[in-house]
């Protein structure tokens, strides 16, 4: 923070600070055996690199006291020190900066009273207060609360990551930094960086965190953790787009590099951890066993830690949705893990429980993949264009591409948009999928079992990525390593491609005798006859 920088805004040289990892003081929540200053003066040798003092119930003498006391050794670390609401601690001991709440004493007072040089923040929960807080002349703003949090009243204000990059494409252009706060742990940090891109591609400058770190009996250890998770991910630029550019050809190096994750699903029987419908279950697991995985299909959220760390990918399908707490913990482990998370949110359109549901788990967890037909990727997308019939859809949209290519940026993954034609995207390239058969639009859960299908494909891209770059240096900083994009290539592919091959079938006289003859298909299928078989589109 020695260095000074010119922000451009005005002719003032400003102290530059790190905020990457941004401690909040929270002296209430200190455990026994611990001091406040020896909290802090370990959580700074573990990587805080900003700290504010926050005191909500101090008289002035007190505040005073600790504000001083917490300078000083900010002071010896070199750490910037920022003041909470109170602009007269600020100026009496000439702290680095200062922190504004929406209520409090707005920027542009602020700014007037203090030293040009001073930082001064604030905390926004929508895209208006941060184009706001841009206008008056801030510094720094805090975004939040992602999540509900212990430390303060947020009732009404969770944002959770997915509305964070509405927030920060308003900085765009500007040098004003931003940071998240509102429950930020070591346990959905990188989660949340992911989670928290605007789709012009901006990115946090760090988080703001109080309870894991000022609670802890470590906080050397705490914040050491968070500080290496917050570093690692900024050397990650998101999306990814295609390696290999490749044309409609048939074997073209995208279809050969998905259809050869069948072997590594065949080599390796990875576990399939399935939260699916009642409908579907028996059909998912047999389907699951039929590629060479393993399926478990286990729903209760007390068993969700000890299975995420040996599945190889997980697949929550709310078709028949029941209870949200199983799906919620397990997707967060799944995450903790760096495993493909697959989302299939069945009938989303059709009530408004289900929109709220889909709502909350895609804010607690991030999904490496969202499968979805027409009506519950409209439903996603907030597209008017095609209805909701129950799980079915009704309709198709008139640029599917542009609609997926969206969403995709927007929701941080893969996108698959089923139908007579699939659509996958991962925010920059689109692949349609010619294959499959009317016959799948005749049985019940096809869909689902697609699913299932690209979930066991992800577990085996995640799995080639990690043998090929090795788990460390291609795991750090990243949610889920390999490229997922080719993975729901390949599962659609597997898929549609055994569909053809068992309605060809002279055994199969209808829907009734298909189901089972896919389900063969799907175990008698080889990389060969996918990449033989595959009709593959790209769009720009
Ligand atoms: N008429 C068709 N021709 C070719 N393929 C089809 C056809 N109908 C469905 N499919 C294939 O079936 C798979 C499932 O897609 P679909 O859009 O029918 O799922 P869904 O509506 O979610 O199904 P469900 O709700 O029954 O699980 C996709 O891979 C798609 O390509
Ligand atoms: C019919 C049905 N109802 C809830 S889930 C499901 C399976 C197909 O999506």
């Amino acid at each position: 923070m020695t260095s000074m920088q010119n922000t451009g805004r005005s002719q003032v040289s400003k102290p530059e600070i790190d905020y990457s990892l941004y401690l909040v003081s929270g002296r209430e929540l200190l455990p026994e055996g611990i001091t406040y200053l020896e909290s802090l003066e370990q959580a700074i040798q573990g990587g805080v690199t900003v700290v504010q003092v926050r005191e909500k119930n101090a008289d002035t003498g007190e505040f005073l006291k600790i504000a001083q006391e917490t300078q000083e050794l900010c002071n010896k670390y070199n750490v910037p020190l920022i003041i909470n609401d109170r602009i007269d601690i600020a100026l009496a001991i000439r702290a680095t900066g200062v922190h504004l709440g929406q209520t409090d004493m707005p920027v542009s007072v602020a700014r007037s009273l203090l030293p040009a040089e001073t930082i001064i923040g604030i905390s926004c929960n929508n895209p208006e207060q941060v184009e706001k807080a841009l206008n008056e002349g801030a510094d720094y703003v805090g975004l939040g609360a992602v999540y509900g949090t212990a430390t303060k009243d947020v009732t009404g204000k969770i944002t959770g990551p997915r509305n964070v990059g509405a927030m920060l494409e308003k900085l765009d252009g500007s040098n004003v930094k931003a940071v998240v706060i509102g429950g930020i742990k070591s346990s959905n940090v990188l989660r949340t960086l992911h989670g928290s891109v605007s789709t012009t591609g901006h990115v946090l400058d760090g988080v703001a965190v109080v309870s894991d770190i000022a609670a802890s009996k470590t906080p050397k250890d705490a914040a050491h953790n968070l500080s290496s998770i917050v570093k690692a991910f900024k050397h990650v630029s998101l999306p990814s787009s295609l390696a290999t550019p490749f044309s409609t050809q048939v074997s073209s190096p995208l279809v050969e590099h998905a259809a050869a994750l069948l072997y590594i699903v065949r080599k390796h029987g990875p576990l399939i951890h399935q939260i699916t419908n009642t409908v579907v279950t028996n059909q998912s697991a047999n389907a699951t066993l039929a590629l060479g995985a393993s399926p478990i299909m286990a729903t209760s959220p007390h068993e969700m830690e000890d299975l995420q760390k040996a599945t190889g990918a997980l697949l929550i399908n709310f078709g028949t949705i029941a209870d949200k707490e199983g799906m919620l913990q397990a997707g967060k482990f799944a995450n903790l893990n760096k495993k493909p998370v697959v989302f299939d949110p069945v009938g989303v359109g059709a009530t408004a429980y289900r929109r709220a549901a889909a709502k909350e788990l895609m804010n607690f967890w991030q999904a490496s993949i969202i499968k979805g037909n027409a009506a519950e990727i409209g439903t996603l997308a907030d597209s008017v264009e095609v209805q909701a019939k129950g799980v079915d859809s009704g309709g198709s949209f008139e640029n599917p591409p542009e609609v997926i290519r969206q969403l995709a940026q927007k929701e941080r993954c893969i996108i698959v948009l089923s139908g007579v034609t699939d659509y996958i995207s991962n925010g920059s390239d689109v692949v349609a999928l010619h294959n499959g058969h009317p016959l799948l639009g005749q049985i019940t859960g096809s869909g689902c079992m697609l699913g299932t299908v690209v979930a066991t494909f992800a577990a085996a891209e995640r799995l080639r990525s990690l043998e090929k770059e090795g788990t460390g240096s291609n795991e750090e900083g990243r949610l889920v390593s390999g490229d997922m994009l080719l993975a729901a290539v390949g599962g659609v592919l597997a898929l549609t491609v055994a569909s053809e091959i068992a309605a060809a079938r002279k055994d199969v006289k209808g829907s009734g005798t298909f189901l089972p003859a896919l389900i063969d298909e799907l175990g008698r299928l080889t990389p060969e006859v996918i990449i033989d078989r595959a009709k593959v589109e790209l769009f720009h």
